[in-house]
């Protein structure tokens, strides 16, 4: 199968991890940022996490670069547009792009003023190209609760205008869920859907909390239920979707390689798996890419793309009429 022709759908990906590295150089030129270097191939460097990388928090390193350049409104639609532009290329039909809206706060921008010019780039791109968006605004877990209802609460008027979901990201601790009960539920009254990263550097009793105590709809990785019978069947049972990023996996050594990763596995049993990047840049990846891998290393046929694609569509937190859209993509396999 020749993924790139292929309609696909993105659920997962990190506005901040899927910088064109050259945009990176130029908006540092503008603005004299200084970089490790201004040289793509040095740069690329420093903003890969390589496959031996250790765990996600050496992964999530690699964040501080992008987030220099993410710091204007112009710079924010741009980087939104290009994302986008970038997904459309290789034929994503639809795709939920998350980014956390503190962390480009720096030179003064309001919440307000960073989540409208994230949408403004989506909206230019779904103008240009056949593509189709949704935000989700991430919440810092090592940042506080406080911070967390900010969040909720400056997005809520984008609700129904380009934002769709909060999730909670960053470096993952047993029984962070705990902490966010109340602003994920203040979320969940205002009509946010919920997807939480969990699951993801080996405790499983996370999905469950974040099942259980968040309400949450998607889990982000969500790997470690392998190792956790009760989330395990929490997740299989009430149908909770798994966002799935092979390579991120193998770099933040979710997965020791790509062989030994669950999603084949937990796909045959009945589990809800979709197939996503999480950094273009970070992971060094696309949809394309993750399909090839996954496909190849599981000799996964053409029928479980197509269930593999429905789920992403049934997943997508778009308007009915969107799904309907999305659907006829893969039966008519046009492109
Ligand atoms: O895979 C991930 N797990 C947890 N946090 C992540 C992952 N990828 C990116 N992030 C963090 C780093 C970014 O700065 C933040 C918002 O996009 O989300
Ligand atoms: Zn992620």
């Amino acid at each position: 199968m020749n993924f790139s022709l292929l309609p696909k759908i993105e659920l997962h990906c990190h506005l901040d991890g899927s910088l064109r590295p050259e945009t990176i150089i130029d908006i540092a030129k503008q603005e004299g940022i200084r970089l490790p270097s201004v040289e793509i191939e040095a740069l690329e460097r420093e903003l890969i996490a390589p496959l031996n990388c250790e765990s996600l928090d050496e992964y999530l390193k690699r964040f501080a670069i992008p987030n220099l350049v993410m710091q204007s409104k112009e710079n924010l639609r741009r980087i939104s547009f290009e994302l986008f532009e970038d997904a459309a290329q290789e034929n994503v039909k639809y795709m939920e792009v998350r980014f956390a809206p503190l962390l480009h706060t720096v030179k003064g921008l309001s919440v307000d003023e960073i989540i409208e010019s994230v949408i403004d780039g989506m909206k230019d791109a779904e103008a240009q190209f056949d593509i189709k968006g949704n935000i989700i605004l991430s919440c810092m877990r090592t940042m506080s609760v406080e911070s967390a209802f900010e969040v909720v609460e400056d997005g809520k008027k984008f609700l129904g205008k380009g934002v769709v979901a909060i999730d909670l990201c960053a470096s993952e601790e047993e029984g962070f869920c705990g902490k966010f009960v109340e602003p994920i539920a203040l979320a969940r009254e205002y009509g946010y859907r919920v997807t939480i990263h969990a699951g993801e550097t080996g405790i499983g009793k996370n999905v469950l909390e974040a099942v259980e105590l968040l309400g949450a709809e998607r889990i982000g990785h969500g790997v470690f239920i392998k190792d956790c019978v009760e989330a395990y069947d929490v997740v299989k049972e009430k149908q909770v979707v798994l966002e799935m990023c092979p390579t991120s996996n193998v770099q933040t050594k979710a997965v020791p390689q790509y062989s030994e990763h669950p999603i084949y596995q937990f796909h045959k049993d009945g589990i809800k798996v979709t197939v996503n990047t999480d950094n273009r840049t970070v992971s060094d990846t696309t949809m394309a890419n993750e399909c090839t891998v996954v496909f190849n290393e599981f000799n996964i046929n053409e029928e479980d793309y197509q269930q593999i694609y429905l789920t992403s569509v049934e997943a997508c937190f778009a308007d009915g009429e969107t799904k309907e859209k999305l659907k006829k993509y893969i039966y008519n396999g046009e492109q």
